[in-house]
């Protein structure tokens, strides 16, 4: 498959933007048919977010210092920046994404692959971006993609060596994806578990809350080490409930995030855990935060979907607890340590044991 000439991105936060420069790097290595790199373009909801990249190639709310490329461009105005586009990405906080699409279906192209960006799970509906995307744009899963993995906009906006996964059922177009988002500071690896990848990416941000608030009490390194690793066991057992493969969860999209998003001072799900554990409620710490913690507003979907397909999953369970304010932050390790003991090995399907 030829490069594509134009990508369209929905979202100017901090990993739309970052993707968009990603996306233009890209391009500045592979011409397509026009023997020209692919024209990004960003679509800002805030017209002078789009005015700011347009003409002076900077998002100073969201990426202060980043330069942008000049092949990067920006609109307010969603249709200009979805006509003729060969790719889609949509990067905007997950509990807006289904009434964003509404807004734009008519002026998406149809043959356009759609590539979520996004880490969050419906409220209500317990839908994965890729389930709310196929469903309100009545598109094939196979013309899907998401990108996944430790992948914290700012380092990659610094041009920090990274590896993420582009993840679709169809091979062919997770490598074509792939091939466009692989700049020389970014490498993305194909994979065709969408559930397990997107699962991954969903839950690290709850199991980032539970490690942000042992933080906030001054906890140390085992204690965070523990619920990394718990919380990994049990974001296995719901993404293989759902469909997903555990080899995906030893990978980027599970390890690889988890690790990064849980020691990281940049992650807004762990600053927002961090500040659960030095006692601010759950309103004070979304009025504190301008910029999206997708585990906040995901982690009672999360438990909704485990229990649904009878998995336990105790972390989650005691972080929507300390968010409902059922439970405080200083109860949470002894509900969690007082749980019957188990063995290590429980996560693993019945069949396994065989
Ligand atoms: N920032 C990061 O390092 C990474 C973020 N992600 C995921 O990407 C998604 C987007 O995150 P960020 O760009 O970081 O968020 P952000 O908070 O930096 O930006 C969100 C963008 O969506 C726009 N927006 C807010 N409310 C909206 C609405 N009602 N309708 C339409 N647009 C709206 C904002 O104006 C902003 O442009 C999230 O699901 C996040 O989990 C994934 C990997 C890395
Ligand atoms: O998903 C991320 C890194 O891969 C970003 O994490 P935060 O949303 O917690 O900042």
């Amino acid at each position: 498959m030829k490069p594509p000439r134009k990508v369209a991105v929905l979202g100017a936060g901090s990993w739309g933007t970052t993707f968009a420069k990603v996306i233009a790097d890209a391009a500045r290595f592979s011409s397509n048919d026009d023997g020209h790199p692919a024209r990004v373009v960003v679509w800002a909801r805030r017209p002078e977010v789009a005015t700011e990249i347009d003409e002076r190639h900077r998002n100073s709310s969201y990426l202060d210092g980043i330069e942008l490329p000049e092949n990067v461009h920006a609109t307010a105005d969603p249709s200009e920046a979805l006509e003729h586009a060969d790719i889609v990405v949509l990067a905007v906080p997950a509990q807006t994404l289904r009434a964003q699409l509404r807004q734009v279906a008519d002026v998406l192209p149809r043959s356009a692959v759609v590539v979520s960006l996004m880490k969050g799970l419906e409220r209500d509906s317990d839908a994965r971006m890729s389930e709310v995307i196929c469903s309100e744009l009545g598109l094939d899963s196979s013309r899907v993609a998401v990108v996944s993995g430790p992948n914290l906009a700012m380092e990659i906006a610094r041009e920090e060596p990274t590896a993420s996964v582009v993840a679709c059922e169809d091979e062919e177009i997770a490598a074509w994806v792939a091939a466009a988002a692989s700049a020389p500071y970014f490498r993305p690896y194909t994979n065709s578990d969408v559930v397990g990848v997107e699962m991954g990416g969903i839950v690290k941000n709850v199991i980032a809350l539970a490690v942000g608030m042992c933080d906030g009490m001054g906890m140390g390194d085992n204690t965070k080490a523990s619920v990394i690793t718990r919380g990994l066991a049990e974001t296995t057992r719901l993404a293989s409930a759902l469909g997903g493969r555990i080899e995906t969860m030893a990978g980027l999209a599970g390890l690889g995030d988890l690790v990064a998003t849980c020691s990281s001072p940049l992650s807004r799900n762990r600053t927002a855990g961090r500040l659960l554990g030095e006692d601010l409620t759950p309103d004070e710490v979304v009025a504190s935060m301008t910029q999206t913690a997708e585990g906040m507003k995901s982690a009672h979907a999360v438990l909704h979907l485990a229990r649904r397909n009878d998995v336990e999953m105790p972390i989650t369970e005691a972080v929507v607890a300390v968010l409902d304010g059922r439970l405080s932050t200083t109860d949470m390790a002894r509900a969690l340590l007082g749980r019957d003991l188990k063995s290590e090995q429980d996560h693993r399907n019945e069949s396994d044991d065989e």
